[in-house]
């Protein structure tokens, strides 16, 4: 038995929420629902116009973690914080969801922890401002080889794409597991992110992916073909497990060519910031407890329907006794 069930290597964020009108999105020149990368200069004036704020941990792929912490899986998250108090709140919070956070906050240095200003409109989406601090220094020094091969699942944050060292200790955490008999996927997280490095995510998700998690736009941004099935083909063509989410059409997953669609019930969402990421949660807790794909698909709706009845990326609620509910699990 290895020590982790899921390891998880991504953007250590602090996330900063508040309600906004679009008109203030378009005053501001926020893109709705996206992830946009800011300076410092606009982080503080953003900052600076949030009123209400809401300060939560968040980062994609450890939100996902956090999730799995909540249902009791064995976890760590690769991640890089500053020594300050952002940074030591971060490592507390992603502890206490039942996640070890494997790299000590990083004393020095003038980086501080990463923040990301997020707007949530009154459709209930989510337009992400981020300021990159320390996390996006992470590099492969930071991967240690006892928890990458420790690991049965690995889970990569395609947002690390953006700078080369992020990459390096990407695939390195991808090689290491592998190398040791466990599994290795991606979040491709954001079309914008694969817009920047399209034939690096091609390349990554042919040879080194044993599955790949995105939403609709994610997706379909990987080879831009002419409607979603045919996107699906051309994924599911590289990549033996292919997880598509679609909002409130729920998901549609084709593992070895079988396809698997499990529908939701659309509402609009209190918030929708962590959909993604914890749909990825209840999807791989299937996954690492061998569920088949209608299961860990719905397993994935349930914890994703959770985080949007709140603000927040992380679960709130029992999910396990949600999964009970739902006679997923015993
Ligand atoms: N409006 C909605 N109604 C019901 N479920 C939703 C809705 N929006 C998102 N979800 C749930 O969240 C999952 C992920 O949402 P999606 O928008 O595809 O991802 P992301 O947050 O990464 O953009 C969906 O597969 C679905 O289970
Ligand atoms: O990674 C960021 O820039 C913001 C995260 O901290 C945020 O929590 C997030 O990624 C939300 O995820 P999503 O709404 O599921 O894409």
């Amino acid at each position: 038995m290895k020590k982790y069930q899921v390891v998880g290597i991504g953007n250590a964020i602090v996330d900063v929420l508040t309600r906004a009108e679009d008109t203030f999105l378009e005053m501001m020149g926020i893109q709705k629902g996206i992830m946009q990368l800011v300076e410092k200069d606009r982080a503080q004036v953003l900052y600076g116009a949030m009123e209400s704020r809401v300060q939560a941990p968040g980062g994609s792929v450890a939100n996902t973690l956090a999730g799995l912490g909540n249902l009791g899986l064995r976890t760590a998250f690769i991640g890089r914080v500053h020594d300050d108090a952002l940074g030591r709140f971060y490592a507390s919070a992603m502890e206490k969801d039942g996640t070890d956070f494997v790299n000590a906050p990083v004393p020095g240095g003038d980086l501080p922890t990463s923040r990301s200003m997020i707007f949530v409109s009154p459709d209930g989406e989510r337009s992400m401002n981020t300021y990159l601090g320390i996390s996006a220094e992470l590099g492969p020094e930071d991967v240690s080889e006892d928890v990458a091969a420790e690991a049965e699942i690995v889970f990569l944050e395609g947002y690390l794409f953006d700078k080369p060292k992020g990459k390096e200790a990407f695939i390195r955490t991808a090689r290491t597991c592998r190398a040791a008999g466990g599994k290795a996927g991606i979040a491709i997280s954001d079309p914008f992110c694969v817009e920047r490095h399209r034939e690096d995510f091609i390349k990554l998700i042919q040879n080194e992916m044993d599955y790949v998690i995105g939403n609709e736009d994610e997706i379909r941004s990987l080879f831009q073909d002419q409607d979603l099935d045919a996107d699906l083909a051309r994924v599911a063509a590289i990549c033996p497990l292919v997880v598509c989410t679609r909002s409130g059409d729920g998901v549609t997953i084709v593992h070895n060519g079988v396809r698997t669609d499990v529908p939701v019930k659309k509402v609009i969402p209190v918030d929708a910031t962590g959909a993604g990421d914890q749909f990825a949660a209840g999807f791989l807790y299937g996954l690492a407890t061998g569920r088949d794909m209608e299961t860990c698909g719905r397993m994935g709706t349930i914890c994703a329907g959770e985080v949007i009845s709140h603000m927040g990326p992380r679960p709130e609620a029992n999910i396990a006794s949600l999964f009970r509910h739902a006679e997923l699990i015993g």
